[in-house]
């Protein structure tokens, strides 16, 4: 199969996806976005689900923003060796073509009753004093392809707000988007939060890409 590398050209990326059946794209002159039900089966998200449950631990955020309450949920870096996290990530591969060397590891998270993710971008600010630390090796992030393995009882959307689109959580349902505008700069209008739980719990996995390969 070829790939689209890195991301940074979003032509590639953004034809790969669209070939795929069931993909749509969120009409909005503003940002690349795309989103397909039912990408992973009910079977794999539960598998998912019980990795996450297995090595879950408080999240943390880059760039600490002084307000405790900013990303409340928890988070686990799966076992890239395990067959489920595999499969998943073969088809991020196949949907995007993007190159799996330049992918962090497959991330969980658990977002209990009241937990959020408050409004952020994926992209680390070129100014922000953890820049170094996180993008010295790889680069800057480029895509972020996010999937729901579950459906919370009420709560825990992911908001757009520039554009104004808000995604509710769905077993197996994918978002995934371009954290640049087409000229590669950064694009503010990415800016999102995972919205908080009301009942029951929210389980994503997320994957994010990177202009260079990946190196610990
Ligand atoms: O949980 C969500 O809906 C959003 C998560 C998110 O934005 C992130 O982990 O970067
Ligand atoms: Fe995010």
């Amino acid at each position: 199969m070829t790939t689209s590398g890195s991301g940074i050209d979003e032509a590639p990326v953004a034809a790969s996806i669209l070939r795929q059946s069931g993909v749509q794209r969120i009409p909005s002159p503003k940002l690349t976005l795309f989103v397909r039900r039912d990408f992973l089966s009910p079977e794999l998200c539960a598998a998912l689900i019980a990795q996450i449950d297995a090595v879950r631990r408080p999240s943390t955020i880059a760039d600490a923003t002084g307000d405790a309450g900013f990303r409340t949920s928890e988070t686990g870096d799966l076992d890239a060796d395990d067959p489920a996290v595999r499969e998943v990530e073969a088809a991020i591969t196949a949907l995007t073509g993007l190159d799996p060397a330049h992918g962090e590891p497959l991330q969980g998270q658990r977002y209990a009753v009241g937990q959020e993710f408050k409004g952020h971008t994926d992209y680390f600010e070129p100014n922000g004093a953890d820049f170094e630390r996180y993008c010295s090796v790889a680069g800057n992030r480029t895509w972020t392809v996010m999937i729901y393995l579950n459906e919370p009882e009420a709560g825990g959307a992911t908001r757009f707000k520039a554009v104004d689109k808000i995604i509710q959580p769905e077993t197996g349902k994918l978002v995934c988007w371009n954290n640049r505008r087409p000229d590669r700069t950064m694009n503010p209008a990415t800016l999102h939060q995972g919205m908080k739980v009301r009942a029951g719990a929210k389980y994503v996995v997320t994957k994010w890409f990177r202009e260079r390969p990946w190196g610990w």
